[in-house]
């Protein structure tokens, strides 16, 4: 399971035969660039979703019931994961936490029709409480409620857990105890942030949204940042763009009679420039191919014009 957020993130996900996707609130914090989950709205995370619906077409598609949406009641929460099937078109809905007023929501929910997934552990939505990102089950008795919760979160009718940040005999002893599959996040892990397991941010300057410990599986954020510095170095180098690489043509005669249209309306300065970039265009046209850089656009594109 990994997350997405938007249609390209999806199409990739997909691609690579991930099962399940998480339309994530972490997408405040790495999509929005906030400190934490909290400020996105239903609305927003509906946007986030219908994206990713439009990006992936195999993988379950899992949507979090953001913060303020669904700690009031049963009702407001079954209102707000309507919403997500509905006006998202997510398969799922994911909520945080395993107290009784959850394990009811939960409940209600699964009633209404649609399939939850559970999260118990670190539930970030709940940093005010947890005194911000820590691990959980660290202790005999907080360990046993992280199991209980989980049970209770089964018992509800929850199709799957996501265990967060515990400890692996935590992990282990919740997933021995459960029938429905458990999903580690941080431990043994089995659903990922996106931007994390890409190794999107450069730690530390982005620490805010990255977590001080995950496997990278690639370096994607050093690749964007070499392309974008190369292509705006050739660009101010003025190598970028040529001539031969506008796929816009006008014919020979065209500009011809275009610069002295220009000439005869008294523009000369622009009649010279629109020549001189004709005739520029032409010469590089006729180059013969071995005179050509080894570039392969500029071959390529000796060939087309
Ligand atoms: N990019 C990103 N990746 C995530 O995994 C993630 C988010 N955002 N946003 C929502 C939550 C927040 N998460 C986090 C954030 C920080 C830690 C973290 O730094 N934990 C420390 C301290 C643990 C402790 O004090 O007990 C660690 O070393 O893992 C863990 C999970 C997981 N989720
Ligand atoms: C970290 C995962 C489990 C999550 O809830 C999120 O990305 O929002
Ligand atoms: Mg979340």
């Amino acid at each position: 399971m990994v997350t997405a957020y938007d249609y390209s993130s999806a199409v990739h996900v997909d691609s690579a035969g991930i099962d399940l996707i998480l339309v994530g609130d972490s997408a405040a914090m790495v999509a929005h660039g906030h400190g934490n989950t909290l400020p996105i709205s239903l609305d927003l995370m509906l946007e986030h979703c219908r994206a990713v619906v439009r990006g992936a077409q195999r993988p379950l598609i899992v949507g979090d019931l953001p913060f303020g949406s669904y700690e009031s009641s049963a009702a407001q929460a079954v209102e707000s994961a309507v919403r997500l099937v509905k006006e998202g078109g997510v398969d799922a809905v994911k909520m945080e936490g395993g107290a009784p007023s959850r394990v009811s929501a939960a409940r209600a929910i699964v009633e209404a029709g649609i399939a939850v997934m559970g999260h118990v552990g670190l539930t970030p939505q709940a940093i005010s409480v947890l005194g911000g990102f820590r691990a959980q089950g660290k202790t005999i008795d907080s360990a046993l409620k992280v199991v209980e919760a989980a049970l209770a979160l089964q018992e509800a009718g929850c199709f799957a857990v996501v265990l967060e940040c515990v400890p692996s005999p935590v992990a282990a002893a919740a997933t021995q105890a459960l029938q429905i599959p458990t999903i580690r996040h941080r431990g043994w892990i089995s659903v990922l942030v996106y931007h994390d397991l890409l190794g999107m941010f450069h730690s530390p300057d982005h620490s805010k949204v990255t977590p001080k410990f995950c496997k990278q599986f690639g370096n994607v954020g050093a690749v964007i940042t070499k392309a974008l510095t190369e292509y705006r170095e050739e660009v101010e180098a003025r190598s970028f763009p040529d001539a031969i690489c506008t796929p816009y043509k006008m014919s020979c005669k065209d500009a011809d009679d275009f610069a002295s249209v220009l000439q005869k309306m008294g523009f000369d300065g622009s009649a010279a420039a629109a020549a001189a970039a004709a005739d520029n265009a032409e010469k590089l046209v006729h180059r013969k191919p071995q005179e050509m850089s080894t570039n392969g656009v500029l071959t390529a594109g000796a060939a087309v014009y």
